[in-house]
């Protein structure tokens, strides 16, 4: 497979501040060890995309981000995740304020059964003054690129919204929460063409104020929208475990890899 990488070159890439630092050891699910031996570095501003084939930990890894595995029953985690160089895993730390600083947007739209502007009010919903709340709303939809497209119906169904719609509502939602740090897990995989194209463009745009790691099958647009690469396989004949392989500008990822098995994997032999 051929790869037309967009990405910036390595020298654009500020490699400055480290936001967040997944140092996983070992992540549990009951017995089975899904992950293991993760040193990951996240970078301010940039858009990093954690590609690899089926059951690698891609997702997994992803919710150690903001704890998020913790709400699937028995898993266990060995290791920390530093974000602003504080482990998130303290118990003084609260899951739901993590949450809102390090946003998660998934698969597939989940929208709640409320309309449009109630769907973007839900995080700032304490706010008192309307005027101030109607503004938030705009402005998280206008960043979402969905503004002109709902301007007129803020207050139907948001479950009315085309699938494309509904995930720029996603993330219109996750942005009124003035998160950080937005998680997303294969945002476009329910996507059509158009809708995955609008998608992109917005990533590239909402990195300029927020840091972003994105889990997606999609070698190309890995290549098109992420500035750093982390390549994630399964080593161990026989076992399911999942490893950080090789992590590096997309560039160097896409066009000359370290390890044999990324190169396989970027040309599209496996996975
Ligand atoms: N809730 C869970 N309970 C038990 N095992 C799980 C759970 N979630 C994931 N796993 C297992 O952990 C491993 C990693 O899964 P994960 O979903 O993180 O991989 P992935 O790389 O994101 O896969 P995909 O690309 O197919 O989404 C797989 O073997 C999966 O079956």
């Amino acid at each position: 497979m051929i790869v037309d990488s967009l990405s910036p070159t390595a020298t654009s890439i500020n490699k400055t501040e480290i936001i967040l630092h997944a140092q996983v050891e070992a992540l549990y699910y009951g017995k089975f060890l899904a992950l293991r031996n993760v040193n990951l570095p996240v970078y301010k501003n940039t858009i990093t995309a954690l590609i690899g084939p089926s059951g690698c930990g891609k997702s997994t890894l992803l919710r150690c981000f903001n704890r998020m595995n913790e709400l699937i029953a028995g898993t266990r985690l060995q290791g920390q995740v530093l974000f602003h160089n504080t482990n998130v895993y303290q118990p003084e730390i609260d899951p739901i304020a993590l949450r809102a600083s390090v946003g998660m947007v998934f698969q597939k739209p989940n929208p709640f059964p409320k309309s449009i502007f109630a769907n973007v009010a839900f995080s700032p919903r304490n706010q008192r003054f309307q005027a101030i709340l109607d503004e938030q709303v705009e402005q998280a939809l206008r960043r979402a690129y969905l503004w002109d497209e709902v301007k007129d119906r803020l207050h139907e169904s948001a479950l009315d919204l085309s699938g494309g719609q509904q995930q720029r509502l996603c993330i219109a939602r996750a942005l009124a929460a003035k998160p950080e740090v937005i998680l997303m897990d294969e945002p476009c995989s329910a996507l059509d063409p158009l809708a995955t194209r609008q998608i992109e463009a917005l990533l590239e745009d909402l990195k300029q104020q927020h840091t972003i790691v994105i889990v997606t099958h999609n070698l190309q647009q890995a290549a098109r929208v992420s500035d750093r690469a982390a390549f994630f396989n399964i080593m161990q004949e026989g076992s399911r475990t999942g490893e950080l392989v090789e992590y590096d500008d997309t560039d160097v990822i896409f066009h000359h890899p370290q390890q044999e098995t990324t190169r396989q994997y970027v040309q599209g032999r496996f996975g």
